[in-house]
């Protein structure tokens, strides 16, 4: 097949080549370029190509293409996982359909719903939203998908996951059986076939990975840490290298809460996202992450998926993620869009098996790292201020303060001067006490032999989750989600007591407010 990395080759309307260019999208990445043609042709299809490699705009181009400006009907329905993500979607197909005057909306969990219902008011063809949400909406007769066209689940793995299937299957009843159905995700784990099948009609399958699963431009390693050094660990490798913006993944909503705390004790400018937050509270915190007002976002798996925000540089994994799709998506919010990025990932040693499974199915092998002494992670905050003394010396504009410093410089000797100023700005860290809750390591689970990976038309022999023998190992565990739903419980072997499904609420103080999908339903 051609190559069509020119978007003007695609045969796209004038209107939809002229947003491209204004979004400054020079060409078509691999993932758009085999996409947008099938998409065009009104095919199935299942997108997977690595974390930020322009999925969005691979499913969004030609969805805006395809829509008439004319009619006032909910022809497209795209869902996603997490409110934030539905927010990032319907921005960058606003920005898509600028100049062809169509109509997009989010709808997600905790925003006022009769805000919602008035924007829908407005007629809005494609709607963007999270599936707790939507279907309030249906129930409600606000939303009707009987003129829906297209249907679109980004991050389809975990849409398509237990904790969604429910009401996805609810919502896909009501679209009209004549549609054509996308579903793009960085990880396709082999039983998303199975479930495809539901939804799907002979799909083409376009997958743009190469040996590796995780984005190539970051920079992998792993620390091994004991679960009490790892707050030190963490400070320590912040002072070192001084991210643009960074990401802290903790386990539980608990974590999350006492990590985003002691950061800020320590005098790190840092806040925590996770689902137990207002709706008007997470906005806040992406907007600030966003703006650059705070630096280091902490975070549960709510962020892992499909976020993009330009300037984060750094992906620590502080508690290891439950499974190997996690890892994944997790530091792939680092080394989008062909920028580099790095991500550290702490291990307590009774966790290196856990480790090894998420290279084997990542096929990657993750490095060693060790971790910085005090004594570099002080050098390096001082080489950091150093760098950024002599950037404001280079950008000029010092007039002001000439005159003070022709004083000083009277009466004090310069190293001397200087090196006060150096202390000043480097900050030094107040040592404050500071306890964490410490996290169980998250327990040994056996994926099943036959080589699983996280390609699609890769079946292991049973699947590894979501099989029949899928059970918890222990540990409990809930993913903490976006759609005002808290997580889910996922699972992998044992003792055949899974609750997977059963959607009761468990919560409990030593699971650090673990909690279940349903636990705080639909956000009215
Ligand atoms: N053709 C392009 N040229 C340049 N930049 C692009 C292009 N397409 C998309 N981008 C930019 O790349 C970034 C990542 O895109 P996007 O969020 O769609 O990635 P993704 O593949 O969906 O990643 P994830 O798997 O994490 O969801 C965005 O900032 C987007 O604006
Ligand atoms: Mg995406």
């Amino acid at each position: 097949m051609k190559n069509l990395k020119n978007f003007a080759e695609l045969g796209l309307e004038p209107k939809v080549l002229q947003a491209i260019t204004e979004l400054g999208f020079e060409e078509a990445t691999p993932i758009q370029a085999q996409s947008i043609p099938i998409a065009m042709s009104g095919r199935d299809m299942i997108g997977q190509a690595q974390t930020g490699t322009g999925k969005t705009a691979a499913f969004g181009i030609p969805l805006i293409n395809k829509i008439s400006k004319d009619t006032d009907k909910i022809v497209a329905l795209i869902m996603t996982p997490t409110r934030e993500l539905a927010i990032q979607v319907a921005e960058e197909i606003g920005k898509l359909t600028r100049f062809k005057g169509i109509g997009s909306l989010p709808i997600y969990g905790g925003q006022d719903i009769g805000r919602q219902i008035r924007a829908l008011k407005k007629k809005p063809q494609i709607i963007i939203g999270t599936p707790g949400r939507l279907l309030d909406h249906i129930n409600r007769k606000t939303i009707r998908l009987d003129d829906v066209e297209t249907v679109i689940l980004d991050e389809a793995d975990e849409m398509l996951d237990m904790g969604f299937m429910e009401d996805i299957q609810t919502i896909l009843k009501l679209v009209p059986e004549e549609r054509q159905t996308m579903l793009f995700s960085a990880t396709m784990p082999p039983n998303i076939q199975k479930l495809a099948q539901q939804f799907l009609k002979n799909p083409e399958h376009v997958s743009v990975i190469p040996k590796q699963v995780s984005a190539p431009l970051i920079d992998q390693a792993y620390i091994e840490v004991p679960e009490r050094q790892k707050f030190e660990a963490l400070s320590r490798l912040i002072d070192m290298e001084s991210p643009e913006l960074a990401i802290v993944f903790g386990r539980t909503k608990r974590r999350v809460d006492e990590l985003a705390e002691a950061l800020q004790k320590r005098g790190y400018s840092a806040d925590g996202l996770h689902g137990d937050l207002s709706q008007n509270q997470r906005d806040t915190v992406m907007r600030k992450f966003r703006d650059g007002s705070i630096d280091v976002l902490v975070a549960t798996d709510v962020a892992a998926r499909g976020l993009d925000v330009s300037g984060v540089t750094h992906v620590v994994n502080f508690d290891l993620p439950q499974d190997p799709e996690s890892y994944v998506h997790r530091i792939g919010r680092t080394g989008r869009a062909g920028k580099e990025g790095t991500a550290w990932t702490f291990v307590t040693p009774r966790e290196m098996d856990h480790l090894h499974l998420i290279e084997r199915v990542t096929r990657h092998r993750i490095p060693r790292k060790p971790l910085p002494t005090l004594a570099e992670a002080i050098e390096g905050k001082q080489r950091v201020t150093a760098e950024r003394l002599l950037e404001t010396v280079e950008k000029g504009e010092l007039n002001e303060y000439k005159g003070l410093a022709i004083q000083l410089l009277e009466q004090y000797d310069s190293v001397q001067l200087l090196s006060a100023a150096l202390k000043m700005l480097t900050g030094e860290k107040k040592d404050s006490d500071i306890q964490l809750t410490p996290e169980d390591p998250i327990r040994v689970k056996r994926r099943h032999s036959g080589k699983p990976d996280l390609r699609s038309g890769r079946k292991p022999s049973g699947g590894y989750r979501g099989g029949s023998s899928g059970s918890r190992s222990g540990g409990g565990y809930n993913r903490d989600r976006g759609d005002g739903r808290g997580g889910y419980s996922k699972s992998y072997s044992g003792r055949g007591d899974s609750y997977r499904g059963d959607r009761k609420p468990r919560t409990s103080s030593s699971e650090g407010r673990r909690t279940t999908k349903r636990e705080d339903s639909y956000e009215k």
